[in-house]
């Protein structure tokens, strides 16, 4: 192995050190930063990451509200506790759990939620800002990568080439606006990309973000190059997994993320990041 480890639990305990010692210097002042997190439907995946996600608040001093609805809850009804959590004041980020029952329409729900409270970053005007270089809350995902692109000093891409894999509205695309705010040079690759090896080649930071196993090989990453894996998968033996070929591209690769251990509890970690942010915002 010549790649040295990105370790998403170890940078998470630091950054979650810090979210807890200003959460508890709010707490004193009289406002205990609060998150919301909204479960509709009993996806099992589902239950599993809001769980995590209510502990880490937990231990992080943070207030958390989990809401549990049935699959069969009406669109209307779940915007109506949206709302409600809107003017909540002790509420300072709504997270409405991804996916939600096929009758319900995703965006219309997360257009709901107030952009103050938007800490998973998911809003349009969240997109917007991220886009046009203005204040709002950052995609937690790809947020998490650039801490830990941050972490091995590489927080100025400049002259570095990144490639980021997928075009999704909640990982590749604000993955590639905060790369390119960071001054790198970005590709975006996606399943209409005529060769991805040769692109990837060239990259000096890779960001696999598509959904599928070894998406990324050894033999389509250069050299020393930084590898962040933003898959979740399982294998054949029902393993978690990500997107790269972790064991080929270890021996290439100059830094990788680990799956499980990478860029999961990183997620994590910046959404309580993002809602202790909202509320020293609303404190302030
Ligand atoms: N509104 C919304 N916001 C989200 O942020 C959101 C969502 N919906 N829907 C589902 C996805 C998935 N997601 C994960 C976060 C952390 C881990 C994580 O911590 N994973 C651990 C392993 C967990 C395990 O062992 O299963 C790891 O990679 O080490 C996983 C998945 C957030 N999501």
């Amino acid at each position: 192995m010549t790649a040295q480890l990105i370790d998403g639990v170890a940078l998470s305990k630091q950054v979650r050190t810090e979210v807890a010692q200003r959460a508890a210097a709010l707490t004193a002042k009289g406002v205990k930063p609060g998150l919301a997190v909204v479960l509709v439907g009993d996806n099992q995946a589902s239950q599993v990451y809001v769980r995590n996600k209510v502990k880490a608040c937990e231990d992080a001093g943070l207030h958390s509200v989990l809401e549990k609805y049935e699959a069969t809850m009406s669109e209307a009804d779940l915007l109506a506790r949206v709302e409600a959590l809107n003017n909540d004041p002790a509420i300072h980020g709504i997270l409405v759990q991804l996916p939600l029952p096929k009758h319900i329409d995703d965006h219309k729900v997360i257009e709901a939620i107030s952009p103050e409270k938007d800490v998973d970053g998911f809003h349009v005007a969240s997109a917007g800002a991220l886009m046009v270089g203005e204040k709002g809350f950052k995609a937690c995902t790809p947020y998490g990568c650039m801490k830990m692109l941050e972490s091995i000093g590489m927080k100025d891409l400049k002259g570095k080439h990144a490639v980021v894999i997928g075009r999704s509205n909640i990982v590749g695309k604000p993955m590639a606006m905060m790369l390119l705010q960071a001054n790198a040079t970005v590709t975006v690759c996606h399943s209409g990309t005529a060769d991805l090896g040769a692109m990837t080649r060239q990259a000096d930071v890779v960001v696999a973000a598509v959904g599928k196993r070894n998406v990324l090989t050894a033999d389509m990453v250069k050299p020393g190059a930084v590898v962040i894996d933003v898959g979740m998968n399982r294998n054949d033996e029902g393993k978690l997994c990500g997107d790269v070929d972790f064991d080929g591209v270890k021996e290439v690769a100059g830094w990788i993320t680990p799956v499980p251990g990478g860029v999961g509890p990183m997620t994590i970690t910046m959404l309580l990041v993002n809602t202790l942010e909202s509320a020293e915002r609303a404190a302030s």
